[in-house]
Order: structure tokens, then C-alpha cells, then sequence
């Protein structure tokens, strides 16, 4: 698998502007780093997935900062194999505290517990799902919020696109007791369980599409996808959800709420809704 480095250089005070304009290609987050004897610039890179062409997503950034009236001082986009990805990705992961006392630390990086919290240990690979992300972090919270109320050694938790495995491992950390995730990619798949085996949890885990390979209902769903996958599963995970359960989704990112709204409405009633930066997360029963 191939990824596009997007790296695009500004001055400081327009971090803010030109990160909410690139913000729905960076599915793994945003990279900040000073640049030496500049204090006044900064450099910021996000990792896109190549479902488009780097010189498109290249020239759709240059028309929106046109659009927006920013200049920046240089802009590039090219592929990275996955191998250059990792590498350039992983030493900017830092552990990260999902929910009061549980840090998610990367497994390649040091973490001096003085504290005594809980420790998940994530290899990411080159799946989705460090704990960095808005997304995962919200996702948490709702998880620890709607699970509060359940009887956790009944309720089946479902993760659909676990990617890491992730946010498994923090419902096993809150108490639940049987958990699935499902990815229809290997590779997350796969980091899942090495993931959920690397920290003593007892996890099924699917790589195949929901429709098809996941036979079983759930109390407890969770589904941090994109906008796209999303309006196809919405119908489906109804059919999956118990009548008392609740849905989580995220990854809804602000440029495309508008349009996945109706998808939301059609089927669900919104319990809850959180945003944090661009992303919008909700939790939903059935109608
Ligand atoms: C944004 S990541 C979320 C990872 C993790 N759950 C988290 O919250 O950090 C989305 C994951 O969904 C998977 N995915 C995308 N479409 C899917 C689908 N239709 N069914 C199952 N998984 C899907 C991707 O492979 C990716 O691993």
C-alpha cells in the first residue's frame, strides 16, 4: 500500500486556517513542526490515502487557499511506499491519554508511568487507530459514557472498522466483556488481533463486510468510518444493533455533515452529538 505525503509550508499564525482546509485528507492527523532559525513558519504534513492522485490532491489545495485568500510559502504532494510511511509516521505518535487514567502508548515509544495509570499498548503498523485522532478520542467518551449504564459482562460490543483494534481495547478496558470488530481491510485486521492478543484481550475479530460475515447482534456499536462507508452501513447496522442498543459513529467530518444528515435521520434518533475540531460524532438508537 502506497500513501501520499502532503506537506505544505506556512506562516504560523495561519496554522489554524490551513489545517481546517486540508483537514478532511488527513484521515491520520496533522503534523506540526518548527523549522530552524524560522520561528515565524511552520511545516505542516498529513499522510492522505492514494485513492486520489497526488498532483490532484495538489492542485485541489492550491484552489482552495486561492479560494481562501492564504498564501503559503511552498506545497508538495508526492507518494510514499508503505515502508517510508511508517517510518516517517510512527516517530511523531506519542502516547496519549484516551480517557482519565488509560494512555495509549505507542509500542515503539517510552512511557514513564509515574502515575500508575492503565496502559493500552497499540502497534499501529499501518492501520488507523493510535488514539491520536479526534475521532478515536470521541469515540471513547461516548463508549465510556453509554456503556456506564449497560450490564457489561452481557453486552456484546461490535467495532466496525477497528482498524488497530483500538477502541476494542478500551471497551475491554471499561469492563465489557464480549467483543468483535470487524475491518474489510487485512492488514487492520490482522494489527487488530495482534493488538488485542499483545494486551490479554479476548476479542473476535473479522476482516470481511458487515453485511455478510457478522451473523450476531450487538448492544454496543461503534463505527468510526468516513462519510462514504457510512451511508451504505447505516441501513445495515440497524439490522445489527439490538433494540435497546446504542450506535456511535464518527468521522463525520464538517464539509460533508450536511450530506450525510438525511442517512443519519432516516434510520436514528440522535441521543447525542460532540464535536471536536472538524469532526462530529453522535450517539444514536433506532427510531
Ligand atoms: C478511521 S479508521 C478507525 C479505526 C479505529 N476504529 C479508531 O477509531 O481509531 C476506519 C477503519 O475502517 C475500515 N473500513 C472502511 N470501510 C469499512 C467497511 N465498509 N467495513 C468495515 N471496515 C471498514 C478501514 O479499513 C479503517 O481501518
Amino acid at each position: 500500500m502506497q500513501w501520499i505525503e502532503v506537506s505544505i509550508v506556512c506562516e504560523r499564525v495561519a496554522t489554524d486556517e490551513v489545517t481546517t482546509l486540508f483537514d478532511d485528507y488527513a484521515d491520520n492527523g496533522i503534523i506540526e513542526e518548527d523549522i530552524e532559525e524560522q520561528p515565524n513558519l511552520i511545516k505542516l504534513t498529513l499522510y492522505a490515502d492514494p485513492i486520489l492522485d497526488a498532483d490532484v490532491i495538489k492542485e485541489d489545495l492550491e484552489k482552495r487557499l486561492i479560494e481562501a485568500n492564504i498564501t503559503v510559502k511552498s506545497i508538495d504532494a508526492h507518494i510514499l511506499d508503505e515502508s517510508t510511511w511508517l517510518n516517517s509516521w510512527q516517530q511523531y505518535i506519542e502516547p496519549t491519554e484516551i480517557l482519565p487514567n488509560t494512555v495509549i502508548k505507542p509500542a515503539w515509544q517510552e512511557y514513564d508511568n509515574v502515575d500508575n495509570k492503565t496502559i493500552i499498548e497499540i502497534d499501529s503498523d499501518i492501520s488507523f487507530g493510535t488514539g491520536s485522532h479526534e475521532t478515536t478520542r470521541t469515540c471513547a467518551e461516548l463508549l465510556k459514557v453509554y456503556s456506564e449504564s449497560m450490564d457489561l459482562d452481557k453486552v456484546t460490543c461490535l467495532d466496525i472498522g477497528t482498524g488497530t483494534g483500538i477502541l476494542l481495547l478500551v471497551a475491554a478496558q471499561l469492563g465489557i466483556k464480549h467483543l468483535v470488530g470487524i475491518d474489510i481491510e487485512e492488514y487492520a485486521a490482522n494489527q487488530a488481533k495482534i493488538n488485542c492478543e499483545n494486551n490479554e484481550v479476548h476479542a473476535e475479530i473479522i476482516c470481511g463486510n458487515l453485511d455478510t460475515d457478522f451473523e450476531g447482534t450487538a448492544q454496543l456499536i461503534l463505527a468510526n468510518l468516513t462519510v462514504d462507508p457510512l451511508k451504505i452501513l447505516l441501513p445495515q447496522i440497524g439490522k445489527k444493533l439490538e433494540d435497546n442498543g446504542i450506535l456511535i459513529i464518527s468521522g463525520i467530518i464538517d464539509d460533508r455533515y450536511d450530506e450525510i444528515l438525511p442517512y443519519i435521520t432516516e434510520h436514528w434518533h440522535i441521543i447525542e452529538e460532540r464535536v471536536a475540531g472538524p469532526w462530529h460524532t453522535f450517539a444514536l438508537e433506532k427510531l
